[in-house]
């Protein structure tokens, strides 16, 4: 049986004047990529914080690994974690292998790991570039390099594909989702749903410091799903209720071979999100 390796009950967070968290509670199995979806403002970056040690939280328990992440004995619970945040910490005038040799170094990891990163991060032909001179894309990436470094059981990434142009996040994607297979379990805060239906095997709807629904893309999408399918004819496309008398309806266009196609209308992500908070992701 899988294990949680997060575990998070009823967290609150309070700044000042505002309450970020409001009592949220889940739970992220071992080798899930578990997705964290909200708009902007919602919370997502104070979480992170508090699950990687980087904030305290007001209320509530947290346990990452079997540690309070506030409380933990930090080298050791910072070496089995992984985060990607956009401060980004990194030395702008060495070059980026040498920025990625400087972590292997103080993760206790073979320097060759900096090259197979370079890689994997699609950025080999960069390694000697200062990382001053590099674009937010590319420092991303260089970011995303010194998270998995030292191979974390836990990953961390809050927004890991934002500055990211299509062909680079769609590489970044395939990098999480075989280090996913190799046992890496992956937390994602994200407003881009479609990557959360690409990677994530469970995702949270995180709105105003509350959670409004964690589930399967695919049990969301049943759930809230209006059953209708769209069918076209030669005459056009219209909506038919997914019901006995709509049953009846295909059925009779089928027979009479005036059926060209027929699609069932899933909801994306972001219409389910819309549909239960009332408002957009971004
Ligand atoms: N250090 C802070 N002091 C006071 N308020 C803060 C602080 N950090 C965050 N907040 C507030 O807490 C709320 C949640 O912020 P948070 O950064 O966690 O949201 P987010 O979902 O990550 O947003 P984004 O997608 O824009 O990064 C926001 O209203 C934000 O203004």
């Amino acid at each position: 049986m899988k294990q949680a390796i997060i575990k998070v009950e009823n967290l609150g967070k309070q700044y000042k004047k505002k309450q970020a968290l409001k009592g949220i509670s889940f739970e992220v199995q071992q080798g899930e990529i578990f997705g964290f979806l909200g708009p902007s403002g919602s919370g997502k970056t104070t979480t992170v914080k508090i699950l990687t040690s980087q904030l305290i939280h007001t209320t509530g328990r947290v346990q990452v690994l079997g540690n309070d992440p506030g409380r933990s004995r930090r080298p050791a619970f910072l070496a089995r974690i992984g985060v990607l945040t956009d401060n980004s910490g990194l030395y702008d005038r060495l070059s980026v292998l040498d920025n990625l040799v400087l972590f292997c170094r103080l993760y206790g990891v073979s320097e060759k790991r900096a090259g197979a990163v370079l890689e994997a991060v699609n950025l080999s032909g960069d390694g000697k570039t200062p990382v001053g001179k590099l674009s937010k894309g590319m420092k991303q990436r260089v970011t995303l390099g010194r998270a998995i470094l030292h191979e974390p059981d836990i990953l961390f990434l809050d927004e890991p594909t934002s500055a990211l142009d299509p062909v680079n996040s769609g590489r970044i994607r395939e990098t999480l989702l075989e280090m996913n297979r190799r046992g890496t379990t992956i937390f994602l805060t994200t407003h881009n749903m479609q990557e959360a239906e690409q990677l994530c095997h469970r995702v949270a709807f995180l709105n105003n410091g509350e959670l409004s629904a964690l589930d399967t893309p695919q049990a969301l999408r049943l759930r809230y799903g209006d059953r209708t399918i769209t069918v076209t004819t030669r005459e056009g496309s219209r909506v038919i209720a997914q019901n006995e008398a709509g049953a009846d309806e295909v059925s009779a266009l089928m027979r009479s071979g005036e059926l060209l196609a027929i699609h069932s209308n899933e909801p994306t992500l972001g219409d389910i999100f819309v549909q239960l908070t009332g408002r957009g992701l971004e």
